[in-house]
C-alpha cells in the first residue's frame, strides 16, 4: 500500500505503465484517472452498426472509389481487406510486437525514447510533450520509417533477429497501400488520382506499435485519449481484441476487429486538402481487465515543412478554401505541445467567413 501511495503522488516515478501494471495493484494511480465526462462506459455489447468493410479485391475503379468515398463522407473510418499486403508479413509484424513487449523493461529501455520533442522515435509512453495531462493507459515503439533519409534501422530493436527487416518490409508495403488508398480518395472527390499525393508532397511515414496493458479499473481511464490523427491517413492493424472506437453522431462505436484487415481513417491534412469534404474523425482506445491489447498504426504524414492548403481543383467561386494554409511541422506542435482543449486542433485553422 505505501508502495501505492507513492505512485499516486509521482507517477512521473513509473515512466512505462506495462511495468505499473504487471505489479497487479487493484486500484490505478489518480494522474490516469480521466474527468468524468471523458470516461468510457464499458460494455460487452456490440455496438449494431459498424464502420464500413471495403474489399479492395472486388471492384472496378469507378466502384470502388465511390464505395471509398461514400466511407469518408459518413464515417471518416472504414476497414479495408484483400489489401495487397501479404498476410504473413502482418503476422510477421505482430509476432516482433509481442516479443518487444515481451522483453524485461531493462531490455526494453535501451530503445527509450531519447528526446523530448513531438513523435519522438523509440519506446515511451506518454503522448504530449506539456507537464500537466492525464496519462494514457498505454506504452508504444515508434519508428521513423520513411522517407529512406529518416529511416535508422540501427536505432530499432534488434531482437527478435527479424525486428528490423519486418519493419522495413512493412514500411514498404503499407507505404504501397496508403497511396493507392489516396488515388482512390482523390477520384472519390472528382479529381485526378494525383492529387492528394501531390499535395502533400514526399510522405514522411512512422510506425507506432501500440501496447495497452490490461487494467484494473478501465472504467475510469482510456488506453489513448480521444484525438484525430494528424496527417494524411492512418493505416491501423489490430489484434483479435476489442477496442478502438469512433465517434459519431455524438456517440462512441467500437470497431470490432477483423482479422487480416487494416482499419483506414482520414487525418486532418485530408481534410484541409478536401476543403472540408471529409473530416479527420476523433477516435480513442479503451482498455480492459482481463487482455493486454496491441496495434500497429502506420501514419503517412507530410513533412514539417510542407504547406498543406485545400486543393485548388476543389475551389470554385461558390467553393471558397475554408481553411488557411498551414505548416504541418506547426500543427504537430499545437498539438503536443498544448494538448486537447475542448475541440479539435484544426478548428483553429478555419477561415472565418
Ligand atoms: O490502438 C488503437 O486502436 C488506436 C491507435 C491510434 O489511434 C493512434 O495510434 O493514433
Ligand atoms: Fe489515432
Amino acid at each position: 500500500m505505501a508502495d501505492l501511495e507513492r505512485i499516486t503522488s509521482q507517477p512521473e516515478a513509473y515512466e512505462r505503465v506495462q511495468d505499473l501494471a504487471e505489479k497487479g495493484f487493484s486500484e490505478i494511480p489518480s494522474a490516469y484517472i480521466r474527468p468524468l465526462e471523458e470516461r468510457p462506459t464499458i460494455s460487452e455489447s456490440i455496438a449494431l452498426q459498424d464502420i464500413p468493410v471495403i474489399d479492395l479485391s472486388s471492384e472496378t475503379s469507378p466502384d470502388l472509389s465511390a464505395k471509398v468515398g461514400l466511407a469518408c463522407r459518413e464515417w471518416g473510418f472504414f476497414q479495408v481487406l484483400n489489401h495487397g499486403v501479404p498476410l504473413e508479413l502482418l503476422e510477421r509484424m505482430r509476432h516482433i510486437g509481442a516479443q518487444f513487449f515481451a522483453m524485461s523493461l531493462e531490455d526494453k529501455l535501451v530503445y527509450a525514447c531519447k528526446d523530448t520533442g513531438s513523435a519522438p522515435e523509440g519506446y515511451g509512453s506518454r503522448m504530449l510533450v506539456k507537464e500537466e495531462q492525464v496519462l494514457d493507459w498505454r506504452d508504444y515503439i515508434d519508428h521513423h520509417t520513411l522517407p529512406i533519409t529518416r529511416r535508422n534501422p540501427e536505432r530499432w530493436p534488434a531482437h527478435p533477429p527479424e525486428y528490423r527487416k519486418t519493419v522495413e518490409e512493412y514500411s514498404n508495403e503499407t507505404n504501397k497501400l496508403a497511396r493507392r488508398l489516396l488515388q482512390l480518395i482523390s477520384e472519390s472527390l472528382g479529381l485526378e488520382p494525383s492529387v492528394i499525393e501531390d499535395a502533400i508532397g514526399e510522405p514522411s511515414q512512422n510506425i507506432t506499435i501500440n501496447y495497452y496493458p490490461p487494467c484494473p479499473q478501465p472504467h475510469l481511464t482510456l488506453g489513448l485519449q480521444a484525438h484525430s490523427d494528424m496527417g494524411a491517413i492512418t493505416l491501423l492493424l489490430q489484434d483479435d481484441v476489442a477496442g478502438l472506437q469512433v465517434y459519431k453522431d455524438h456517440e462512441w462505436f467500437t470497431v470490432q476487429p477483423l482479422p487480416d484487415a487494416f482499419v483506414v481513417n482520414l487525418g486532418d491534412m485530408l481534410q484541409i486538402v478536401s476543403n472540408d469534404k471529409y473530416k479527420s474523425v476523433e477516435h480513442r482506445a479503451v482498455v480492459n481487465r482481463d487482455r493486454p491489447r496491441m496495434s500497429v498504426a502506420t501514419f503517412y504524414d507530410p513533412s514539417k515543412s510542407r504547406y498543406i492548403s485545400p486543393a485548388s481543383a476543389l475551389l470554385e467561386n461558390n467553393h471558397p478554401a475554408l481553411f488557411r494554409s498551414v505548416l504541418f511541422g506547426e500543427h504537430v506542435s499545437a498539438w503536443y505541445y498544448t494538448g486537447p482543449d475542448g475541440k479539435k486542433n484544426i478548428e483553429s485553422l478555419v477561415i472565418e467567413g
